[in-house]
């Protein structure tokens, strides 16, 4: 792999993204310079109040040492996956706000592992009705006959309180297990857990099921998958990038959050785990060289920005292209290499200095 270019590239007359409400709050862009996300951490006690909250909450559930808190230090912090070796237990429910952009855009509540429904205390009730999604870690690497049993009770509780959250299950840890015995794991939780609540007669509730590890990009991709569920737009964004790719030669074509790596959305062209790890890395490169090489000495800690851009041609035809599309999402497409180098292609044709800018149906504008 060759990295072409990574450079500053402005763009003519595109609307400011703005048009879209994105957060145009400058205090957010430290999120790059801290390894932080620009969050709110909190501890909640069972009782807080959260009146006046309105974002998506997702809440992290499973039993204790599944993975929760790794998983969202590893995916929302940055922290290498060998650093939660040292990760101390969960105690309280902890809250944090990811507010990168205006479609990742969320509460993250991670849950003590035994959290008791008939503790008086904790309003139950309360976290369920607000919640867009609830992901339950299942340590794949220890017996989970207790782990379903937690799950079934869980969901069931949750169900009854508000049907509209998503249930996803992380079979999480799967970094220990060959490929065989991955699917195999797989095919009997789903099966153990579906059982259950048919016994319940509650065969109606969902349950999506994800196979994951802090080690590899499983757990990113999962995330993803959870996030682009919690936005409304959804539907709209892939309309929109399949009439981009179709009218540009693009194979596929990506939108990013680049803080967290999460994908919110994409064409409907299958994703494999390799494009998307391309992707990630991709983004890794780009802001890694903009932090040593794109900001000049007295600036601060704002290496993603208008001008962010890279072009990367791989070994075998296919070249990678970013572009900044807001401070914080990035389009990444991967293109042969003959249609990319063709004059008519927006990409190349003038399109460094001259975006393509996509109409959406709310009037406004994306410059790509
Ligand atoms: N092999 C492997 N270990 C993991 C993975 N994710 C987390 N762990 C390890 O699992 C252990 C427990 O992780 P935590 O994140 O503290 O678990 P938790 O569910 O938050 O635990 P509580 O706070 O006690 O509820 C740590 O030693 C992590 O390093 C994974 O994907 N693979």
């Amino acid at each position: 792999m060759t990295t072409e270019r990574v450079s500053a590239l402005s763009g003519g007359d595109a609307p400011e993204d703005s048009a879209l409400g994105y957060y145009d709050d400058e205090d957010d862009l430290d999120a790059f310079s801290d390894g932080e996300l620009g969050c709110e951490d909190g501890v909640l006690g069972f009782s807080d109040s959260l009146s006046g909250e309105v974002k998506p909450r997702i809440l992290l559930m499973g039993l204790r040492r599944s993975g929760k808190s790794s998983i969202q230090k590893v995916v929302f912090h940055k922290m290498s996956p060998n650093e939660t070796l040292f990760l101390e237990s969960t105690n309280k429910i902890c809250r944090e706000d990811v507010s990168s952009s205006s479609f990742v855009s969320f509460q993250i509540w991670d849950f003590p592992g035994q959290i008791d429904f008939f503790d008086p205390t904790f309003d139950y009730e309360m976290i369920f009705r607000g919640t867009g999604a609830l992901i339950f870690v299942i340590d794949s690497q220890d017996d989970y006959v207790e782990a379903l049993s937690r799950l079934h009770l869980t969901v069931t509780r949750a169900y009854k309180v508000n049907p509209d959250i998503n249930f996803e299950v992380f079979i999480h840890k799967v970094d220990g297990l060959s490929d065989d015995h991955k699917i195999e794991k797989q095919r009997d939780i789903q099966k153990r857990a579906s059982d259950d609540l048919a016994d319940a007669g509650l065969e109606r509730i969902h349950l999506s099921f994800y196979l994951t590890s802090i080690y590899d990009h499983s757990i990113f991709e999962a995330f993803s998958k959870v996030v682009q569920k919690l936005i409304p737009q959804l539907p709209t964004l892939e309309n929109l990038l399949n009439i981009f790719i179709s009218n540009s030669g693009i194979e596929k074509a990506f939108l990013f959050d680049v803080v967290s790596k999460i994908y919110i959305a994409t064409d409907s062209s299958p994703v494999d785990m390799q494009t998307y790890e391309l992707c990630c890395d991709m983004i890794d490169v780009v802001i890694d060289i903009s932090c040593i090489y794109g900001l000049a000495d007295c600036e601060a800690g704002l290496p993603y920005d208008k001008e962010s851009m890279a072009i990367i041609h791989l070994n075998n035809t296919t070249v990678m292209y970013l572009k900044e599309v807001t401070k914080f999402l990035a389009m990444v497409c991967f293109v042969r290499r003959d249609s990319f180098e063709r004059k008519d292609n927006p990409l190349v044709s003038g399109g460094f200095l001259q975006p393509l800018c996509l109409r959406t149906g709310d009037e406004s504008w994306w410059r790509v």
